[in-house]
């Protein structure tokens, strides 16, 4: 057992700063003499700030070719920008989610252990309190080596060096930093009170994002990767012959623009025109980002309730409040429609009754009313006893029928053989989880991989008996036109 210091005290200056930083040191001493460990390991401390805009601070501070991740829920004021890399693992296989969670578990021995069992007040600056404390994850749609269709690892998982988190009551700046028994504390402590000092005090208003919507649109040319409809045509005979019960097709197109895309100026746009999703970023460490506006949540859990989404079943929005109201209503009783919703209602109930737990959900589906499109949507909630980690959860309910089919295997199997590009993020599992066991994961869909002055852009549309392949192309052109307008 390490040897627990004494509590700690806020700091308030470069002096208690130095003084934190030095029992911390202390500290991971005795925890490498006691467990006869070596090597290095790290600290978290955070501060709290005025607020700024995250999106900002990530575009000022990452550097191009660190890894980052953003994740912004306009709708709620909340959003979360973590970049460079203090501690990550990339891996694959089929035991992909227990790789990332056995990581997780062990980065939380020693120092981090030290911060949950003593986390104090982090205002103004101090250790970083467990539920504050954030490591990043993404996993690719199927578990695949990285290649040219999936330039992103299977399973990754970042602990950043920096993080800066506002929520609608506070902001507050996280730096983790390697920290061992030779570390020149004098050095880092300095180091470190200039980062929170600038970040503090950097000009947030620098990047104008109005001045650059003044910009005219490039122009640029649409290249499609697939013919959808006949892929729509094809899954439907395999539907009829009761083979599959549904399945989500995905069309993809690139365009190719005359100057190159700006993945900053592109989510930015994607939070004004889509305040109601999770507006979304990943960088692994190089010149491909993933971005997106999802509306879809896979797993959220706070203080140990969780929540999912079933949300399947769509509809465009109507120009007058009067075919709007016409086209959710019939979309809430259609029978096809609500078919393919309750499949995914089904498997994510059955999935948590065999862990064990007790879901709870409406007897019927709302509507999620978005900007552009409208969807059948049914919240299911259940209470996470502390024994499941968040990433069991991904791991079991990872691909659901809304973005794979039913039964999966075929469905996947399926998609693999005739949708012709690889999935890499799209559709698959992004978020992040916490040193408390709180977690939120997104599903990676309304995406578009950027690179340069090429986009790749991904929707897709579940397939059932009935469905009529002219209208499925509308669905997803539909999704794709929406994406098309954040990038140009
Ligand atoms: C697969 C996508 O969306 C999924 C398919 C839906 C549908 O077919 O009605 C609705 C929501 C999502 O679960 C996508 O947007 O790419």
């Amino acid at each position: 057992m390490p040897v627990a210091p004494r509590p700690i005290e806020p700091v308030q200056d470069c002096k208690s700063l130095y003084k934190l930083l030095f029992q911390c040191q202390k500290h991971i001493k005795q925890v490498l003499d006691s467990e006869h460990q070596s090597g290095c390991n790290w600290v978290s401390i955070s501060q709290e700030i005025e607020a700024v805009d995250p999106l900002l601070a990530l575009h000022q501070f990452n550097l191009s070719d660190q890894p980052h991740f953003y994740f912004e829920k306009p709708y709620e004021g909340e959003a979360v920008a973590a970049f460079g890399k203090t501690l990550s693992l990339s891996t694959g296989g089929d035991r992909r989610f227990l790789r990332t969670q056995q990581f997780l578990k062990h980065s939380l021995i020693g120092m981090p252990r030290f911060m949950a069992t003593h986390g104090v007040e982090t205002a103004p600056m101090g250790i970083t309190s467990p539920a504050d404390l954030r490591c990043f994850c993404s996993y690719t749609f199927f578990d695949e080596p990285r290649s040219l269709h999936s330039p992103f690892a299977s399973a990754m998982i970042l602990l950043p060096e920096w993080q800066i988190l506002r929520q609608p009551d506070r902001c507050l700046a996280t730096a983790n930093i390697a920290l061992d028994a030779d570390t020149n504390v004098t050095m880092l402590t300095d180091a470190l009170w200039r980062k929170f000092q600038k970040i503090q005090q950097a000009n947030y208003s620098l990047l104008n994002f109005a001045g650059s919507e003044a910009i005219a649109p490039p122009s640029w040319e649409f290249l499609e990767i697939n013919d959808f409809q006949k892929t729509v045509e094809k899954a439907l005979r395999s539907i009829h012959q009761n083979r599959l019960q549904k399945l989500v097709l995905s069309h993809a197109v690139d365009v190719i623009s005359r100057r190159p895309f700006d993945w900053l100026f592109s989510l930015h746009h994607l939070r004004q025109l889509y305040p109601d999703c999770y507006i979304f970023s990943v960088n692994q460490g190089g010149s491909k980002t993933f971005i997106g506006a999802s509306p879809e949540r896979l797993v959220s859990v706070r203080n140990q309730r969780l929540t999912t989404d079933a949300l399947a079943g769509s509809a465009p929005r109507g120009r007058t409040a009067d075919e709007d109201a016409r086209l959710g209503y019939t979309l809430l009783n259609t029978p096809k429609e609500r078919h393919e919703h309750q499949v995914v209602v089904d498997f994510l109930r059955d999935r948590l009754l065999c862990l064990g737990l007790s879901p709870q959900m409406p007897a019927a589906p709302d509507l999620l009313r978005l900007s552009n499109i409208q969807h059948l949507h049914t919240p299911i909630h259940a209470h996470l006893p502390a024994r499941l980690h968040p990433l069991e959860l991904v791991d079991a309910l990872h691909p659901t029928p809304a973005v794979a089919g039913l039964p999966r295997d075929i469905a996947c199997e399926e998609i693999r053989r005739s949708e012709g590009f690889g999935r890499s993020l799209y559709a698959a599992p992004l978020g992040w989880v916490d040193a408390a066991g709180n977690a939120e994961f997104i599903v990676g869909i309304r995406s578009a991989l950027l690179e340069g002055d090429r986009a790749r852009l991904y929707a897709g549309a579940g397939i059932v008996a009935g469905s009529d392949p002219a209208r499925e192309l509308a669905e997803v052109k539909l999704k794709l036109q929406a994406l098309l307008k954040a990038l140009v």
